[in-house]
Formats: structure tokens, C-alpha cells, sequence
């Protein structure tokens, strides 16, 4: 359903917007948001953070020069009514899907994206670069971060603001406070954020600073200034950030383009210093389907405009998120030191069904990946049983914690890293790629990576039980693949994998998620008279090298199958096959990986099918393997 959108219609550029006159804005935002809203209804994707900054971007774009002034998002997915107003309105419509923009800000996309964005609290570290770069080439530039009040649970913020506020960068940071994360947020951060943005006696008493101002003598004058400005810090966010050596101005009504507007010129011609604005907003704000709504729309599938009712397809099998938490619900009854530990994703972890059922034994610590992984380490070392559920992409981010903290220290920390492999529309800054090689490398850490949902229960089961050390866990995003469900999960040996299906010709050595295909391609290459044996190796660290070695020896063939880049499991196996001579002997080995490439966004499927991951690849990888000639017309099948 096209909107009327007069005003915008004459906006492609934000050079466009600042021939409006203020007070056109309002009825510009409006269409804004109108356009914003029938473009997600069709593609989907993150509605309620973009509907909460329409006026915030219409007046960062009005007020500052971009592109030359650089502004920079956090996380990005709020980036929608700015990617409409610089110079992509036309595309708008293809987010998130195969050919078409990103979900996030993307340097290639457009010179007004001068960084990317999707990991959180990146935002104030990238625009200091900005502000020192404009420094050191002495242009009148300035960098602009807008940062939300979870993405402030991030620990990286407070690295920026402490660095930019010794530097004296010449920068604003505007923190969007619309008081969630994808959750309610957490953390004393944003309890402090919201007396500040609360606090009647703040308005109150500046209102009331100024008023008495106008009328005192000038030396009073000051101290009253002075006081007033103690005043504020004492009772709003301003001490923190001007303690690191921002100027704090705020809260101010995020909504509201007749404040915003001239609170961002004032703040645009000070000659010094980093500033903080305190923007107050609503997550969803303008449309009562997103504002009603608990999680407000911060992530939706395709919806109607009218109803807002989301077009969501019915499932054919359990998602992997529920059935693992399920089953730590199930272990957890028998054992109460299972704790769940989420980094600011309790829905999308699924840990808020555990939580519900074990609130005192469930922690959403805030975007705080590194925290997340070091605290779980101290709940182990004391004898607990911690399961640090972190998305593969996420647990990157607490890398070194993982190392220095959990693996060094060999503490039985679980780590369910849901999301592994491609995830689709979130494209290259969320795939799961990297975790069988930033984990492999590291001794004592025991990974194992599900086959399907009823693998995922007894992984999940073994974890729970596993107290030798670190233990880690992959499983892809969205549904399993239909296969009957356990009732309980049972233990499995640790370092053993299993042969699915026997064959005599070529072995298939699949790990995780790709199993169906290589069942499928099985099935295939067994029509083409070419008996194969498919084995499911459960584990990447310790390796089956029994299992190894006895597919090695009984067939001609050896594929190795994963949804991981390459340094993983497919070389772990060749790592032992060199030790053991075998690979001198001209064995006829193949390991199918991710690309070296950031995939761009698309379908899993088609993403798999880029990657050359997909039943018919295996088909023809077997073949090239045993010497047989190509079967592009399966491929084409
Ligand atoms: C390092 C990292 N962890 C987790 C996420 C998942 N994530 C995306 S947006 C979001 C909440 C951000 O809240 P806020 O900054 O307040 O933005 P809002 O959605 O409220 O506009 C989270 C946790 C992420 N993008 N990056
Ligand atoms: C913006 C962000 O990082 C999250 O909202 C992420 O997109 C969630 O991913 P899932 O949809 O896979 O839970
Ligand atoms: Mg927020």
C-alpha cells in the first residue's frame, strides 16, 4: 500500500532536507515514518528501533552536514529512516533479501554509512576515529554516534567515552534512551538513565535555574549556573559522562523536532569537547501495533499495515533454540547448579523460557559478551554449572575471555552457541562462522556440533554432565528438521561420532547442520551406483580418530562436511590424517567449508548454495574425489 509522501518525494538527499523549513519537519517525519512502515510490512526485518529514531535521524540529517560530518549508528538496525533519506528509498524495499541493502550500515552501501555497523557498542569508538581523523587532516568536520541505552550495557562504550573524553574529540554522542534492549533492559546503567530521564525535580529545577537567572546579577548569576549545573548531574545521567569529560545536555524529548532541532545547532556550533545528549524516545513510537507490543516489533516477520498481525509461517519441526532450552529446563529440575547466562538475548536464546521456570538461577547481564563468559567462569570455579548461551557470532566478541579466563583455567563452563553456520537476513556481521576455528585451536575445550533437534538434546544433556572443562555446543538458527524427539537426552561418549549409514565406496564425515544434505546427497550418489557411507561426527575436539581411520580404510574416499570457514573441523581431520603418514599415500581426501568470504545477506538456503554446501555439491565433490566425471546435470536437478 504506497503512501502520500509529499514532502519526501522531493528528499532523496539530506542536501534536500535542509531546504525544508522547520516547520515542515513535523509533517516530514510523519511520511517518513509512514514510508518506513510500508516498506517493512513487505520485507520485514527491525521495525521498532528505525520507528523510534524518525525524528532523531530527520534532525541529525537537517542539522549536521553529513556526509561530510560523519555519522555513525550503533548496531545499525535502527539505520532504516536514514537509509530512506540518503539516497536509498528506492531500495528500501529489497532489505535484508539476496542482491539487495543490508539490514545494518555498510560502507559500500553509501558514502553516508562511514562505518558499519550490526555488533553493539561500536559506535563511540568508530566516531573518535572520525573526530581524531578530522583532527590530524584538519578538516571542520564532526563525527556524530548514536548510541542506544542497551548498547550502552556494552562494555566497548565506556572505552570510547573514556578516550574520547581525555582526548577532548571534537564529537557528539547522542544516546537514544527508549528504555529497551530487545528486552527490558538491564544493568545499573540503565536504572541510572532512567532517573535521569525521570526525574520531575531535574526539569523542575532547571526550569526553574533559568527563570531566576534572567533576573540576578551576573556574579550571582554564575553561581547559580554552577549550582545548577551540579544540580543536574546530581539528579540525571550528566555526572557519569561528565566525570569522563563530555558535556551532558538532556534529557530531552526525542519526539519533539522543536527541541531537537535547536539542541543539536547549539551543539553543533560548540567549539570544544565531546558532548552527550540524552535523547529520551519510545521503541516503536507511531505505531500503536509496535508500542502495544511487549518485545515493540524490535524484530518482525513480513505484517499487515492495518492490523500489524505478522505473517509468520506455521513450523514443521521445533526450533533449535526451544528445544535447547527444554532440555537444560528438564536438567536443570534435576540439578540445581545449571545457572543460564544470556548476553542481553533472552528470546532469541530461548533462555526466557528458563528463566520463567528458574528466575533466581537465569541472568541477562546486558550486551556484555566478555563479562558474560568471565563471570560464568567464576560461577564454575566455584562449583556451579554455568551455560554462557552466546550466538557463535556474539561469543566472538568475548574471545580472549574464553582463552584466558575458561580454557587456561580449564573451568566447566557450557557454551551453547545457537545461530551457528549462516543465518540469513543478517548476513555477514551475524553468520556463525568462525567458531570451530577460534575454539579449535584452544586445549582443553571440547566442542560438538548437532546434527539435528534430537542430537541437540543429548548434547545439551552431555554438557550438563560434563565437568572436565570447557564444553561447547553448535547449533544453527531457526527449525530442526523433523526427526522424532527424544524424551530424554542421553549422554554421549565424549569424542565418539556415529555412522549413520553404512555404504562401502565413499564416507561422508558430516558435522552439525549439514547432515540432512549429506543424506541427501547419499542418496544420490548411491542412484549413481556409488555406495556411500554417511557418519555424523558429533564432535570436532577430541576427533574420533577410530571412526576416522576406519572410514579412511574401508572406503576410497574421505568428505569431510561443515557449516564453518575453513581452519575447522575439515582441518582437524587433515591435521591427524598428517600425523598418521596417511595423506602420503595418496589418500583421496575433500573438506567442504564456508567460503573464504563475508557472505552477503539471503536465504540460508540460497547462502548454502553459494557456498557450494548444499546436497548437490557434496554429489559432485565425491565424484571429482574419486575420479569420476562431473554431474552438472544433478546439479542443475
Ligand atoms: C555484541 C552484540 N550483542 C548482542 C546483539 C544483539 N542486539 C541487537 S540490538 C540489541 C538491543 C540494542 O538495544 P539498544 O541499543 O537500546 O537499541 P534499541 O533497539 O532500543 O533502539 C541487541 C542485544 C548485538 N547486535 N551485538
Ligand atoms: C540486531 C541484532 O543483532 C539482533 O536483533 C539480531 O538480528 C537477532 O538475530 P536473530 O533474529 O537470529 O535472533
Ligand atoms: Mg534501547
Amino acid at each position: 500500500m504506497a503512501v502520500e509522501t509529499p514532502l519526501l518525494d522531493n528528499v532523496k538527499f539530506p542536501a534536500d532536507l535542509r531546504k525544508l523549513d522547520k516547520s515542515e519537519l513535523r509533517q516530514f517525519a510523519d511520511e517518513l515514518r509512514a514510508e518506513m512502515i510500508d516498506a517493512v510490512s513487505v520485507t520485514g526485518g527491525h521495525l521498532g528501533s528505525g520507528l523510534g529514531v524518525v525524528e532523531l535521524t530527520t534532525a541529525i540529517h537537517y542539522v549536521f552536514n553529513t556526509p561530510d560530518d560523519r555519522l555513525v549508528f550503533d548496531v545499525g538496525h535502527q539505520c532504516y529512516p536514514h537509509k530512506i533519506i540518503t539516497g536509498r528509498r528506492d531500495r528500501i524495499r529489497t532489505l535484508r533479501q539476496g542482491g539487495g541493502l543490508s539490514g545494518f550500515t555498510k560502507r559500500s552501501e553509501s558514502e553516508y554509512d562511514p562505518f558499519g555497523a550490526a555488533h553493539a557498542a561500536t559506535s563511540i569508538s568508530a566516531a573518535t576515529g572520525f573526530a581524531e581523523a578530522s583532527r590530524h587532516l584538519k578538516k571542520e568536520t564532526t563525527s556524530i554516534a548514536v548510541i542506544g541505552d542497551g548498547s550502552m550495557s556494552g562494555g566497548m562504550a565506556y572505552e570510547g567515552l573514556n578516550n574520547a573524553g581525555h582526548l577532548g574529540s571534537k564529537m557528539v554522542v547522542i544516546l537514544n534512551d527508549n528504555d529497551m534492549s530487545i528486552a527490558p533492559p538491564v544493568g545499573a546503567m540503565s536504572a541510572y538513565l532512567a532517573r535521569a530521564s525521570s526525574s520531575g525535580v531535574y526539569q523542575g529545577f532547571r526550569t526553574f535555574g533559568k527563570q531566576l537567572a534572567k533576573r540576578l546579577p551576573k556574579a550571582i548569576y554564575n553561581q547559580l549556573a554552577k549550582a545548577e549545573e551540579y544540580g543536574r548531574g546530581m539528579v540525571s545521567g550528566g555526572t557519569l559522562f561528565e566525570e569522563l569529560g563530555f558535556y551532558y545536555v538532556g534529557p530531552i524529548d526525542g519526539h519533539n523536532l522543536d527541541q531537537l532541532v535547536p539542541v543539536l545547532e547549539n551543539v553543533r556550533d560548540m567549539k570544544d569537547g565531546p558532548v552527550l545528549v540524552h535523547v529520551v524516545t519510545r521503541k516503536g513510537a507511531g505505531y500503536p501495533p509496535a508500542e502495544e507490543s511487549a518485545d515493540k516489533y524490535h524484530g518482525v516477520a513480513k505484517f499487515d499495515v492495518v492490523s500489524g498481525k505478522q505473517k509468520k509461517g506455521t513450523p514443521n519441526a521445533p526450533a533449535y533454540q526451544k528445544v535447547f532450552a527444554k532440555t537444560l529446563i528438564k536438567e536443570a529440575e534435576k540439578d540445581d547448579r545449571i545457572i543460564g547466562i544470556t548476553a542481553a538475548m533472552p528470546s532469541g536464546t530461548s533462555l526466557d523460557m528458563f528463566a520463567e521456570v528458574f528466575p533466581d538461577r537465569c541472568y541477562d547481564v546486558g550486551i556484555a559478551e566478555q563479562h558474560a563468559v568471565t563471570f560464568a567462569a567464576g560461577l564454575a570455579a566455584d562449583g556451579l554449572r554455568p551455560f554462557a548461551a552466546i550466538y557463535s557470532t556474539f561469543l566472538q566478541r568475548a574471545y580472549d575471555s574464553v582463552v584466558h579466563d575458561v580454557a587456561i583455567q580449564n573451568l566447566p563452563v557450557r557454551f551453547p552457541m545457537d545461530r551457528a553456520g549462516l543465518v540469513g537476513a543478517d548476513g555477514q556481521t551475524h553468520a556463525g562462522s568462525f567458531d570451530l576455528a577460534y575454539l579449535g585451536c584452544l586445549p582443553n575445550m571440547v566442542i560438538m556440533a548437532a546434527g539435528d533437534e534430537a542430537e541437540l538434546v543429548h548434547m545439551t544433556a552431555t554438557a550438563a554432565a560434563f565437568d572436565d572443562g570447557p564444553i561447547a555446543f553448535r547449533y544453527p538458527r531457526g527449525e530442526g528438521v523433523g526427526v522424532d524427539m527424544p524424551e530424554q537426552g542421553k549422554l554421549l561418549e565424549i569424542g565418539k561420532g556415529r555412522i549413520v549409514r553404512e555404504g562401502t565406496k565413499v564416507a561422508i564425515l558430516s558435522l552439525g547442520g549439514r547432515l540432512q544434505e549429506s543424506l541427501k546427497a547419499a542418496d544420490t550418489l548411491e542412484a549413481q551406483g556409488i555406495s556411500t557411507t554417511v557418519a555424523d561426527a558429533r564432535f570436532a575436539k577430541p576427533l574420533d580418530h577410530d571412526l576416522i581411520m576406519r572410514l579412511v580404510n574401508e572406503h576410497e574416499a574421505l568428505i569431510t562436511v561443515e557449516e564453518g570457514s575453513r581452519g575447522g573441523f575439515g582441518a582437524f581431520v587433515l591435521h591427524f590424517l598428517s600425523e598418521t603418514g596417511l595423506l602420503d599415500n595418496g589418500l583421496k581426501i575433500r573438506t567442504m567449508h564456508l567460503p573464504d568470504v563475508f557472505q552477503d545477506q539471503d536465504s540460508p538456503e540460497k547462502m548454502y548454495d553459494a557456498a557450494r554446501l548444499n546436497a548437490a555439491h557434496i554429489v559432485e565433490r565425491a565424484r571429482e574425489a574419486l575420479g569420476m566425471e562431473s554431474n552438472v546435470v544433478t546439479l542443475r536437478g
